[in-house]
């Protein structure tokens, strides 16, 4: 068995080396026909026009040296980048690694470009050798150099003149490596592209859909401005709906009560004497009636007092009436003025008064009354321009059974007053101390 598997090592070696061999054979001829060229370098002369470099300047014209020379159709241009290429032939400061494999490869261009426009008639693998030289010089360099850069296209074609030239040296091994290495950095540089672009179109897209949420909320923005506007006119008219309402209630509420004040005013007017400013004679009439209709459901002391000026149509004719006007009002406040707050007092008419008194008995009402005359007889008149003293006669009655109306009541005191008259004025008389038959006059 290990015999076996002996003599079958060198059989499995031989197929192994037979088949690497084909396969080179294969891939030579796909070189020499030019299509895996053909395939690639459209593709990298794309990307290497869309690339963007942030290098020095140098490194800069380094590059544009090597594009004139790989779209070089005439010598023209292969001056050019001779010339450009002559600048770093003795540099003032050394290059760096980039620079110099830039370098190297742009002289490995240049003769490459010269050669095709004057095929060398002797020694063509010499030239293709110094290129071969320069280029794997320029690998060399490569080795320090930033994976990432040296799979940019200006870099990586370094691998595929190589492989070509190898190539055509007939070293198909080393052409293979050099075609296997350009495809590798090729396939990093591609992802490395291939992620740029992705990671630009994410940010572009993060970028529009950050533009279109904030036009959304520039618009929403907006809408509400509108809204709040909106709600403030809508507060402003409100007000002013609210004021107008208000000052026409206002005016409506004033209206009211200036007219409920000239509505009292007037009631006030109906019940007032013009005169004197007490109460009228139906002012009287209805006060003495409801307290008529009262002492009628529940009987309490009520005393009526009728005042009556003495001799008064003398002064009348002595001192005028404008005189007699001024007696009436004078008097009218000195008696006002001795009344209680439950007290009503009224002119009857002419030069008559009236008091009712509630809450108080004949005896009362009596000194009441006699109070009321000395004041009277006591003031003096003089400031009207009266020299003589004026008096008053008084008459009393105090309401009961048979005295029950106010009318009756009245005629009562008016009764009393007469027999007071009678008795030679200013006094007071009470009608239960005079005679039925000393009755004369209704009122
Ligand atoms: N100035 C004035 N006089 C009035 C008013 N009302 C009535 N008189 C007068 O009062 C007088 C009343 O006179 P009489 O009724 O005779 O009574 P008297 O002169 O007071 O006599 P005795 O009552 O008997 O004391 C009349 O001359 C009326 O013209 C008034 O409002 N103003």
């Amino acid at each position: 068995m290990i015999y076996q598997r002996r003599s079958l090592l060198p059989v499995c070696r031989g197929v192994f080396f037979s088949a690497l061999l084909l396969a080179l054979v294969f891939f030579n001829a796909a070189i020499a026909m030019g299509n895996l060229s053909q395939d690639i370098t459209p593709e990298v002369a794309e990307i290497t026009e869309t690339e963007e470099f942030s290098v020095d300047p140098s490194l800069l014209l380094l590059i544009n040296s090597i594009k004139l020379l790989d779209n070089s159709k005439g010598t023209q241009s292969i001056k050019y980048a001779q010339e450009h290429l002559l600048q770093f032939s003795s540099p003032k400061s050394p290059l760096n690694p980039a620079e110099q494999y830039l370098y190297l490869l742009a002289q490995a261009l240049l003769i490459e470009k010269k050669t095709q426009l004057q095929p060398p008639t002797l020694n063509k693998d010499k030239v293709t050798e110094s290129i071969v030289a320069l280029l794997a010089e320029a690998k060399k360099v490569g080795e320090v150099i930033d994976e990432g850069q040296l799979s940019q296209p200006i870099f990586l074609q370094l691998h595929e003149i190589l492989a070509n030239k190898y190539a055509e040296l007939g070293q198909y091994d080393l052409a293979y490596q050099e075609k296997r290495e350009y495809l590798i950095k090729y396939d990093i540089y591609r992802d490395n592209k291939r992620n740029a672009m992705l990671s630009a179109l994410t940010e572009e897209f993060s970028i529009n859909e950050k533009k279109s949420l904030n036009d959304s909320l520039i618009k929403q923005n907006q809408q509400q401005v509108q809204r709040v506007d909106e709600a403030q006119k809508e507060k402003k008219m409100q007000q002013t709906r609210f004021i107008l309402v208000m000052a026409i209630a206002l005016a409506f509420g004033l209206l009211f009560f200036w007219q409920l004040k000239v509505r009292n005013k007037l009631i006030v007017l109906t019940k007032t004497d013009a005169l004197t400013g007490i109460f009228n004679r139906s002012a009287l009439f209805e006060h003495g009636h409801t307290m008529a209709k009262r002492f009628s459901e529940q009987p309490y002391d009520l005393s009526i007092l009728l005042l009556d000026i003495d001799y008064f149509k003398k002064i009348n004719d002595v001192y005028g009436h404008h005189c007699g006007d001024q007696v009436l009002k004078t008097i009218a406040s000195l008696v006002n003025e001795t009344m209680r707050t439950r007290d009503i007092f009224a002119r009857l008419g002419g030069e008559e008064f009236v008091a009712l008194l509630p809450l108080a008995d004949s005896s009362k009402a009596k000194a009441i009354a006699q109070r009321i005359n000395e004041k009277v007889a006591q003031y003096d008149f003089g400031a009207i321009g009266l020299k003589e003293q004026v008096t008053l006669s008084i008459g009393i009655s105090t309401m009961d059974y048979h005295n029950a109306s106010f009318e009756d009541a009245l005629h009562s005191a008016d009764l009393a007053m007469y027999q007071a008259k009678a008795q030679g004025r200013n006094c007071v008389l009470s009608y239960q101390n005079i005679s039925t038959s000393q009755e004369r006059r209704g009122i």
